[in-house]
């Protein structure tokens, strides 16, 4: 593929909706989730096979019973000798409860196959799209879609779809029973039947559109909790809780009005489909007495020509049931195909390759040209520089000049409008993303720490790091130092997203993880705050220790690290307006010392 071909794809993937934008108008996202029942099939066979069985069985039991009632009653106290009759209903009730028992082992066992499998493709979706694509989307939401929507949409999948099955298939099967016994009303209940399954098309722009509101308030209360956890002490500190609390109760009310209407809406099919199957009964009754009367119905089949009547619209209920539920499940399968099959915002090469191993730690920038949104304003125009192996460049500019941005596209969550960068003289898009990433070491702004302990937060960068190697990158980072007076160690649990350590333990973590990861090139995204010296001290010993053989590149804010480098770039609305050292640059009295008479550099304290 070339260049162009690749910025052409960069445009369209930002030109194109985000995920939370996919077209839910349609049936198409539940009809492409059903995908996933097809990697499941003997499963899925297993399922239906079963359901439809026991339905027969049961079908078939209620029908034995109802001919033995008829057949008793017409004996009256000469009666007896049904021995074989109640055999046969006691033999088929039996089998009727075991397949219900297998029908409800295997499909829940497929069921959760099936979750497995939807969460799988939700996850991969997330990689694929993270962060570029996720940022539009708020966490609770992405929560919401991962949990609650997969396990709305494993219930009709799972255990409604074998009942459709069923209900084309039992009445059927019923009806031709019928149809030898009493023809009329073989047909009444056909017509019935038909009537019954158009119920749910009555009302389905309106389930449609209730479903798709309801799914969407449910993400939105889900983003509100998971922000409100996330940003408590904020809320204790400003003492803002008791406001938060009620715009909360705001979305639950609105909520809670969504419910209702949809409620009443399904009340209004259920309650509707029951009125046609108990009518449908009492006319089969009628039917029956008259058929009885004139002499073409065995007075003994009567009960069973009932009872086969309301037996066979009973599936056909169930499918009704299921089908007013449609529009809440289109909604959330249309949630989750908006992150299952939104574009990735940045595509691989199909000829992508591993980076060679003896590759020349050196990172261009090469007239690269960016802008977040198709048609927005551009972020980077014409970037060039480079960083030599061994290296250290402090790249410098006021907030929102594009300095994250250049971190961006270099690790390619996004790819470059036009331009390139190159690293070791190749294009970053001949590598796979996977190859890529290998070959970065960033120490972010904001340090992510999972909950588990701090040995395995720092063998994230390196999975295969022995433990000689994590002590080593734990001791020159000085996590050690802090390490020690915690009661395990190493092996110590991290509270959730890393809140029982501070700012400057968590940035030396990730210091930690950068020495473990051993990359040829080294991004450092220095914090703006919440770092003493005894940290800023830290960093410089680690360039130190890491520059050699690499290149490094420092999103620096503090004078300190920025003396330590070996070139300034500074980056002023998008473009590389000086370079040079610090005192080149002071002489100068341009941008660099702009910058600095406005404090936008930190001094030492
Ligand atoms: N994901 C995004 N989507 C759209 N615009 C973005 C996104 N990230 C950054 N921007 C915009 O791009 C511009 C450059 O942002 P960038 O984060 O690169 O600046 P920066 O120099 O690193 O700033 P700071 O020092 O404050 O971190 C800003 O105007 C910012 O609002």
């Amino acid at each position: 593929m070339t260049a162009e071909v690749s910025d052409q794809h960069a445009a369209s993937r930002r030109a194109s909706t985000g995920p939370q934008q996919a077209d839910d108008s349609s049936w198409h996202p539940l009809l492409r989730l059903l995908t996933v029942l097809a990697e499941q099939r003997p499963m899925l066979l297993a399922t239906v096979v079963t359901a439809v069985l026991a339905q027969l069985c049961t079908i078939g039991a209620t029908g034995i019973a109802a001919w033995l009632v008829g057949r008793t009653i017409l004996a009256g106290a000469a009666g007896g000798g049904e021995t074989g009759g109640l055999a046969l209903l006691g033999g088929t009730a039996l089998t009727a409860g075991i397949l219900h028992w297998l029908h409800s082992w295997v499909s829940h066992l497929y069921a959760f196959r099936l979750i497995a499998a939807l969460r799988m493709k939700i996850f991969d979706g997330l990689e694929r799209l993270a962060p570029g694509r996720l940022v539009q989307r708020r966490t609770g939401d992405v929560v919401a879609t991962a949990v609650s929507d997969i396990e709305r949409l494993e219930w009709i999948y799972a255990h409604q779809l074998p009942s459709v099955v069923v209900a084309l298939v039992v009445p059927v099967a019923a009806l031709v029973g019928l149809s030898f016994v009493a023809p009329l009303i073989g047909l009444v209940v056909v017509l019935a039947a038909v009537v019954l399954g158009t119920v749910p098309a009555w009302l389905a722009a309106r389930a449609h559109a209730q479903g798709k509101a309801l799914r969407a308030e449910l993400g939105r209360l889900h983003a509100d909790v998971v922000d409100g956890v996330q940003g408590l002490r904020e809320l204790v500190a400003f003492g803002a809780g008791r406001r938060y609390l009620r715009g909360i109760a705001e979305v639950a009310r609105s909520l809670r009005g969504l419910h209702l209407a949809y409620g009443r809406r399904a009340g209004l099919e259920n309650g509707t489909a029951d009125l046609i199957v108990a009518s449908t009964v009492v006319v089969a009754l009628g039917l029956g007495v008259a058929a009885v009367t004139s002499g073409t119905l065995p007075r003994a089949w009567l009960p069973v020509v009932v009872v086969l009547a309301g037996a066979v619209l009973t599936p056909v209920m169930q499918v009704v049931s299921t089908s007013s539920a449609v529009g809440e499940l289109r909604g959330c399968a249309a949630r989750i195909t908006a992150v299952t099959d939104a574009p990735a915002p940045v595509v691989e090469r199909t000829d992508a390759r591993r980076p060679p191993q003896d590759l020349e730690p050196r990172v261009r920038f090469e007239d690269v040209r960016f802008a977040y949104e198709a048609g927005g304003p551009p972020v980077l125009r014409g970037v060039c520089f480079e960083i030599a192996p061994g290296e250290v460049v402090a790249l410098v500019g006021a907030s929102g000049a594009g300095k994250s941005t250049c971190l961006n596209l270099l690790a390619r969550f996004w790819d470059v409008d036009g331009g390139r960068i190159t690293l070791g003289g190749h294009d970053i898009r001949d590598f796979t993303l996977e190859g890529l990433r290998g070959l970065l070491a960033v120490v972010p702004q904001e340090v992510y720490l999972f909950r588990t302990t701090l040995r395995e937060n720092l063998r994230l960068a390196r999975p295969a790091a022995t433990d000689e190697q994590v002590r080593h990158a734990a001791m020159l980072a000085g996590v050690t130092e802090f390490a020690v007076q915690l009661p395990d160690g190493l092996d110590t649990p991290v509270a959730e997203r890393g809140l029982s350590l501070s700012g400057g333990q968590r940035q030396r973590l990730a210091i930690a993880r950068a020495l473990l990861r051993a990359a040829p090139v080294l991004v450092l995204d220095e914090a703006v705050s919440n770092v003493d010296i005894e940290n800023e001290l830290l960093v410089h010993r680690t360039l130190a220790e890491l520059r050699h053989g690499r290149a490094t590149l420092v999103i620096a804010h503090r004078l300190s690290t920025i003396r330590a480098a070996d070139r300034i770039v500074v980056l002023d609305e998008g473009r590389i307006v000086e370079s040079g050292s610090h005192d080149e640059l002071t002489a100068r009295r341009g941008r660099y010392a702009e910058l600095m008479a406005a404090g936008q550099i930190e001094r030492p304290r």
